[in-house]
Order: C-alpha cells, then sequence, then structure tokens
C-alpha cells in the first residue's frame, strides 16, 4: 500500500526553506545583538518542560493550547512551550532568584500551541522578546516599548505602529466605580470586544460605553478616557500612559484601544500591540504582569514583549536576494580561498569538473587570486 501522507507536514507546520530560513536567521541576529546592546542577557530555556510550570507562573495563561503529554521517564504530564515568557518567568523565580534587580533577559525560539490564533494557521511561529524583571513602573514599561520598536526596526520593519491597552480595565471598573456581577463581567468583555453599544447597554453595561469612544490616535483617545469620569480609579494608569506615549511618541505612530485584550492571557495594568507597515495581523505584544511564586510568596512585577516576527521574515523572504557566490574550480588554491571567505565571499568549491557555477548560483568564479564575475 502506498503511504500518501508520508511527506506531508501536519496544518499549521511548515519548513523555512534556504530563503525563509536566512531571513530568520538575520531577524533573530539582529534581534539579538540589539538586546544585548541594552543590557538583555540571552537565556535559553527547553522546549518543553512540566505542564504546571508553564501553565501556573502567571494567572491567566491557558495550559489547553498547549501540545501535553506524558513523559515516559517520569510519568509526569509535560508540554510544549507555547510562550517562552512563562519559562523566563520560571527561571527568575527560582535559578535567577538571588540575581540583582531589575534583571534584564532575552531569549528566541519556536512556540507552538495547538491551534492557529484566528485567520493565522500557524502551530509554529518563533518567538523573539525581552523581560524585564522586578519592576513595572512608567520607567520599566517605557524601556520595554521602546526596545520592541527598536528590535523590530532592526529587523527591517517600517511604519511601525503600537496599540496601547489596560488589560485589567475592566477588573479594575468593576471592583470600583462601575460595578458588575461576575457572570455580567464577561458578557462585558465580549460586547465590548465587538464594540457592541446596544449589546454593552443590553448586558447591563451602560456605564461602561465611553470606552467604546476612546479608541484610535493616541492624543485624541487618551483625551476621552480622561473625560470619562470614572471616580478617579483611572487616573494612575492615564498618567502612565502619557508618560510611556511622551517618551516613544517619536519613534513609532501610537494609538489607543483601552478595552482591546486580543491575545492578552496575563497582563496586568499595561499592555501593547506592535504593528508594521504592509504586514498584516501584528507582530508582537506586550505589557506588565506579575511573576507568581511559591504560596505564601509575594509576587514578583516584571514587564516584557514578545515579539512573532513570522510574517516579517515571510516578507523579507520574497524581497532580499540570495548572497552572491564564489565558485572555486577543481584544483584552487585553499589559502587564497581562505582570504577570499575572510573578506566576506561565500565559496562554493567545485567537487568534479561537472559542477556548474551558473547552475549552482554563483555569481564568480576564482582565476588565479581573482573573484572574476561570470
Ligand atoms: N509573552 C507575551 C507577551 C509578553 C511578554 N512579556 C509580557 N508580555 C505574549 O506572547 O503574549
Amino acid at each position: 500500500m502506498q503511504d500518501t501522507d508520508r511527506d506531508l507536514l501536519p496544518e499549521g507546520l511548515g519548513d523555512r526553506l534556504p530563503a525563509q530560513a536566512r531571513a530568520a536567521q538575520h531577524v533573530r541576529r539582529v534581534g539579538h545583538d540589539v538586546l544585548a546592546s541594552h543590557g538583555y542577557a540571552r537565556v535559553e530555556p527547553p522546549l518543553l518542560e512540566f505542564e504546571k510550570s508553564l501553565a501556573s507562573r502567571m494567572a491567566g495563561v491557558q495550559a489547553r493550547r498547549m501540545f501535553r503529554f506524558v513523559d515516559p521517564a517520569s510519568l509526569r504530564l509535560l508540554a510544549l512551550r507555547s510562550d517562552i515568557t512563562a519559562q523566563v518567568a520560571r527561571m527568575a523565580a527560582t535559578s535567577l532568584a538571588t540575581a540583582p534587580r531589575p534583571l534584564r533577559l532575552s531569549y528566541s525560539g519556536p512556540v507552538s500551541t495547538i491551534k492557529g490564533d484566528g485567520l493565522d494557521p500557524a502551530r509554529e511561529r518563533l518567538q523573539l522578546g525581552a523581560e524585564l524583571v522586578g519592576t513595572d513602573t512608567v520607567a520599566a514599561a517605557a524601556e520595554i516599548v521602546e526596545l520592541a520598536i527598536e528590535t523590530l526596526a532592526s529587523a527591517g520593519a517600517t511604519g511601525i505602529s503600537v496599540d496601547f491597552t489596560l488589560p485589567d480595565l475592566v477588573d479594575t471598573l468593576s471592583a470600583g466605580p462601575l460595578p458588575l456581577d461576575a457572570a455580567q463581567i464577561e458578557k462585558v468583555r465580549e460586547m465590548l470586544d465587538a464594540k457592541d453599544a446596544g449589546g454593552l447597554v443590553d448586558v447591563g453595561g451602560e456605564g461602561y460605553l465611553p470606552l467604546l469612544y476612546a479608541v484610535g490616535p493616541f492624543e485624541s483617545a487618551i483625551a476621552q478616557l480622561e473625560s470619562f469620569q470614572a471616580g478617579g480609579a483611572l487616573d494612575s494608569r492615564i498618567e502612565g500612559l502619557r508618560a510611556i506615549a511622551a517618551r516613544v511618541g517619536g519613534k513609532a505612530r501610537l494609538t489607543l484601544d483601552p478595552s482591546e485584550r486580543h491575545g492578552f492571557e496575563y497582563q496586568s495594568w499595561f499592555g501593547f500591540t506592535i504593528y508594521a507597515e504592509g504586514i498584516s495581523g501584528s507582530l508582537g505584544r506586550g505589557g506588565t504582569y506579575q511573576i507568581l511564586g511559591q504560596a505564601g510568596e509575594e509576587p514578583e512585577a516584571a514587564t516584557g514583549f514578545s515579539l512573532y516576527p513570522d510574517p516579517l521574515i515571510g516578507a523579507l523572504a520574497a524581497t532580499s536576494d540570495e548572497p552572491q557566490k564564489l565558485f572555486l574550480p577543481l584544483g584552487y588554491d585553499v589559502q587564497v580561498a581562505a582570504q577570499q571567505r575572510a573578506v566576506g565571499w561565500i565559496t562554493l568549491a567545485a567537487l568534479s569538473d561537472s559542477d556548474d557555477p551558473r547552475g549552482l548560483g554563483c555569481s564568480h568564479v576564482l582565476e588565479g587570486r581573482e573573484a572574476v564575475a561570470l
């Protein structure tokens, strides 16, 4: 019987062929250069670990999105990581618990989920980011937003925009000036997500209506949010957003959508989503959060961002040319070839006289000591 499925990959998984792999490598390299230059030390957590440790560091992490299976060795439940931030949080709370704060860490690597996100069917993505552990102040948030912009720009993104949000907004308002009962909270959130004014009134959330208008370019949206009398409950958040915006304003276009929560599983008072021109969908997000310790221990504040640059990698791969290559004919001088590599050439050495330099994508051929254009 023929095994027709043998060479198919499961839905949402794919290979990176050379052009894509080169673009991905470029994005990771320049991204890590930026992060390292700002003092973020790179860490490399494993691909999989105990489900419990991935799912319990931050309130709100959804274990059901992860590939999970029983470890034949320990007979315990393992999960493939879906978000490296949770692993970095674990390191910060354990092996790096006594490292000086604020602790700056960076990371990159593949993450996977059992289902794609919205219209994007991908079940494996590259994640690249940084976490600033020990603080969730305005200064920390501004550093993280600036760093996200710089990292994305260095990777080749242009026309960057950042959409701010207040992930715990409904919790804050419903615990204070605009009380809701437990069942209503989820409904109000859904209506805010759907930007459905009529629906919001129907579920008893009329007090939340002004939030639907505090959306759009940052200055006008924050003015709307300010004019929304929430008994002072939002004052410190508005002040914080203004301070962050003042710091990053010149570097990206800023918008505000205070009740946006798509993708924000555990962020607390501040969150943001980052976009670039010509790339559909977002390229990453970040914000403030709390890392949970052992029972009885105080949680630790942190701020960070994660980029998911696959769409940018796709665009770069489609537009970037293959690097030029220098063909080394049979019997070439090994020393000369090494010198050519030292000055930046990629060399491709003939293995037999039937090797065809043009067919193999070479632009030049070594003649004596010279690289001669083909
Ligand atoms: N890891 C989060 C983003 C983030 C990093 N740090 C804080 N938030 C995400 O992918 O949604």
